[in-house]
């Protein structure tokens, strides 16, 4: 076993699964959750894997994780997100003084209340754009069969796209980002560049073809603040390769809808078949969140659908964060640039070689009793009066320097859509005591997908 020789770190090697070259690629491909687990009983909490050459460190106790999240030598391997997942060149990834700037973007045009308000307020707009769409396509009052992952995503897919690109018709690259979408894992797994050409190619295509779409319309009309900037600072950059343009917009499309669509999936499938959480929620947003006419052209009620006013929807609240606890999966990953040691709760100094990853599994504490009781059953009111950026150990989004930009903007997203979709769709569920669990092979990533879609049937109300 390649790793056991290399093993000058005091915690433990997992032997199981190990293949040469490789390492552990197939376990860990396959299904995260269940290898890291496994690993977890036979291990403990720490312990170590390999991919190819490269050593992945697991640290699952949330006593361990500051650290982590404090050492400046660590940090989320954004430049083999960027080149590995997307396509864009290292070059322009390397330009330190481009990427500062954009970080900076992510912060001022997601997160500023006032833009936060705006995209807000825009998504709720256009989201009720394809609801008065939806209902001219199939009637009002009239029963339609459908499924609710293909609801989400129809809801979110479009508006969203509209909220941060503009005038574009997200539509056009629909089949692309569900093809790319459907094999993200591979992507994000930074495998060895041969792997994509000889196995991933109608993918690689898929992903070619929104970088294409994006490098022949770099601005749209009534696009975010935060797309405006980011492209017009990209165009100008030197170091900046043809495709760069093109595929960093496609790594921010991806990134706004990718978790947000599946969470959205989530959120109603648990609210929708919990009568205690439907009437409550249902009574405070009739309370606090006006409904839109749809045959008036100037309504503006999307108007006040603003943060403040979503934010005052507390069983809301809690029922989305209940989802990002149970569903949200993420592996927090950290690469290590610079030899360094992490000296951990106990005292246990661990050194840390460049290159090295090291991966936090929140998923550990999400599903732990002492952290969150009755773990498996979900509790829509668990969260009331508490906010997830305050929650010890629900990491959905990530922690530290690089955590989740978007985090707020995509909670007001999957809240939009829940509190639209009740406040004007009847649904029937076809099917009851369907036994649906997560897309094992997307956790990992944020939100995995169901395994199977839900099928219903729904109807705009009178
Ligand atoms: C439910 C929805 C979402 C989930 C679960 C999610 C989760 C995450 C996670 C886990 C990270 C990595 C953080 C880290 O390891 O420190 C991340 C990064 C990021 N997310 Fe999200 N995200 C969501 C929605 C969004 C949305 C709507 C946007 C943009 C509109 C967005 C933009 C980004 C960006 C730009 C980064 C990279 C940050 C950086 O480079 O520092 N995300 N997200």
């Amino acid at each position: 076993l390649k790793g056991a020789s290399n093993t000058s770190l005091p915690i433990p090697f997992v032997k199981n699964g190990c293949l040469p070259i490789i390492g552990h690629l197939i376990p860990f491909l396959k299904d995260k959750s269940k290898f890291i687990f496994e690993c977890q009983r036979s291990y403990g909490s720490r312990f170590f894997i390999e991919l190819f050459s490269q050593r992945m460190i697991f640290l699952l106790d949330p006593n361990d994780w500051s650290p982590v999240i404090r050492n400046p030598n660590l940090s989320l391997p954004v430049k083999d997100f960027g080149t590995k997942t997307f396509g864009i060149s290292r070059g322009f990834l390397d330009d330190e003084p481009i990427m500062n700037e954009i970080h900076r973007y992510f912060k001022l045009y997601l997160q500023s209340t006032e833009s936060l308000d705006f995209l807000t307020a825009r998504f709720s707009k256009c989201v009720r754009d394809v609801m008065i769409q939806d209902r001219a396509r199939i009637g009002s009052h009239v029963w339609h069969p459908y499924s609710l992952l293909e609801l989400s995503h129809r809801m979110i897919f479009e508006a969203s796209g509209r909220t941060l690109f503009g005038d574009m018709n997200p539509l056009l690259l629909e089949k692309e980002f569900l093809l790319f979408d459907k094999k993200f894992h591979y992507f994000a797994a930074f495998l060895p560049d041969f792997i994509y050409s000889l196995f991933l190619r109608r993918e690689m295509n898929a992903r070619s073809s929104m970088t294409t779409y994006f490098n022949a319309h770099p601005h749209s009309n009534n696009e975010s603040e935060l797309v405006h900037h980011r492209a017009k600072r990209i165009l100008e950059a030197e170091s900046r390769q043809p495709n760069d343009l093109g595929a960093s917009h496609t790594s921010i499309f991806w990134a706004s809808v990718g978790n947000t669509i599946p969470a959205t999936f989530w959120s109603l499938f648990y609210i929708l078949r919990d009568p205690h959480a439907l009437q409550k929620i249902n009574e405070e947003i009739c309370t606090h969140l006006p409904p839109f006419s749809f045959s008036d052209p100037n309504d503006k009620s999307f108007e006040f659908w603003t943060s403040g006013n979503i934010a005052k929807c507390v069983y809301l609240e809690s029922a989305i964060n209940e989802v990002l606890r149970i569903k949200g999966t993420p592996m927090v990953s950290r690469k290590c640039y610079q030899d360094t040691q992490i000296s951990l709760a106990d005292g246990t100094i661990i050194p840390v070689r460049e290159n090295d990853m090291i991966s936090l599994f929140p998923e550990v504490v999400h599903s732990d009793p002492n952290y969150f009781p009755e773990p498996e059953i979900y509790k829509f009111d668990r969260f009331l009066g508490k906010t997830t950026d305050a929650i010890k150990g629900l990491l959905t989004f990530g922690s530290g320097k690089t955590i989740c930009p978007g985090r707020h903007f995509a909670k007001n997203e999957i809240k939009i859509c829940t509190a639209l979709i009740l406040q004007n769709i009847d649904y029937e569920f076809l099917e009851t005591n369907m036994n649906i669990n997560c897309v094992k092979n997307r956790i990992g990533f944020g939100i995995a997908p169901p395994d199977c879609d839900v099928p219903i049937r729904y109807r705009y109300k009178e």
